[in-house]
């Protein structure tokens, strides 16, 4: 029997659906308008779709978004004083500097230099102690999105294997944190390009998240019957297979093997952003005086 799909849109909709209900509310309490301000450096075709759709979904929840582009050519400086500004105005809840970075950036500088209570992608590293430490302040936008579609499907993580394939700061990191955490209670394995005799380990795996960033890397053979995949790879193909995109995953083989999976598009990609908005609101909570809930 081929896996069951988990239908990332509909369950996105569902949570966005709750944050809007809970954006109202406070707006309501409050009269303040959480916003979100996304960064965006040069013109990555790519990056100019996501932050669309993170501003058409601000919009529908009730939150306000602003976008702040820079030339690809900007000095580490000149992006730095946008931080700076944006973390020093008060109308401004969270914000959100679009990765990756031109090559004259230092990543790593200018993530740090957002203000740890406006981090809406939890990637500050006073956040990331937090999240290690089962305290977090901000759920990491693409692995919380996926704990939220193994509840929706239902699947059990509780003394269960899960293997995490990729080990980046963004998503395999914060992704096997989440696996680990009270509550889901998973043995946890990371794995990776170099791991020795990877697809034997993948085949461990009761829950399997795909996060190495290659198209179609996992095959059906590194895939145990009946395990639950989750693809996070947003690939894109090149003209001669047809443009358009492919997973980390690849989809029809491990169809038949998997018990469920997640599709590309339409499977992890609209939870991330469902997240940001989450975290949008609780970044203005944070920062908003007065009787919390
Ligand atoms: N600071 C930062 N935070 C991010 O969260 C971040 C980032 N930088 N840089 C780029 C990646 C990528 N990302 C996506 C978000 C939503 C979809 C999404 O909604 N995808 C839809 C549509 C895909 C399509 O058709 O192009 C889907 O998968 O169904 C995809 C990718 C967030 N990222």
């Amino acid at each position: 029997m081929p896996a069951t799909l988990i239908d990332g849109k509909a369950v996105a909709a569902a949570y966005r659906d709750r944050v809007q209900t809970d954006v109202a509310a406070f707006t309501q309490r409050t009269g303040v308008t959480p916003h979100l301000a996304a960064v965006v450096v040069g013109e990555n075709p790519a990056s100019a779709v996501y932050v669309r759709n993170k501003q058409r979904a601000c919009e529908k929840a009730g939150i306000g978004s602003s976008l702040h582009t820079l030339p690809a050519t900007a000095s580490q400086s000149d992006l730095l004083t946008c931080v700076h500004g944006l973390n020093d105005d008060p109308t401004v809840h969270g914000i959100l500097v679009q990765l990756p970075l031109p090559e004259q950036i230092d990543e790593r500088a200018v993530l740090d230099a957002v203000a740890p209570l406006k981090d809406v992608d939890c990637f500050h590293p006073e956040n990331v102690g937090l999240l290690s430490q089962a305290r977090p302040r901000f759920a990491p936008c693409t692995p919380a999105g996926v704990m939220e579609l193994l509840s929706a499907a239902g699947v059990e993580t509780s003394g269960k294997r899960a293997v995490v394939l990729g080990r980046s700061e963004i998503v395999g990191k914060p992704m096997a944190m989440l696996l680990l955490a009270r509550g889901a209670d998973a043995t946890v394995t990371v794995c990776h390009s170099r791991t020795a005799d990877l697809a034997a380990v993948c085949r461990e795996a009761d829950v399997l998240v795909a996060a190495i960033g290659r198209a179609k890397f996992l095959t059906a053979d590194m895939v145990k019957p009946g395990t639950a995949v989750i693809d996070v790879g947003i690939n894109r193909l090149p003209e001669e297979e047809g443009g358009g995109l492919a997973g980390d995953v690849d989809f029809d083989a491990v169809r038949e093997v998997a018990g469920s999976l997640t599709p590309v598009p339409g499977g992890v990609g609209p939870m991330t952003v469902a997240v940001l908005l989450r975290n949008t609101l609780t970044a203005a909570e944070l920062q908003t005086a007065g009787e919390p809930g």
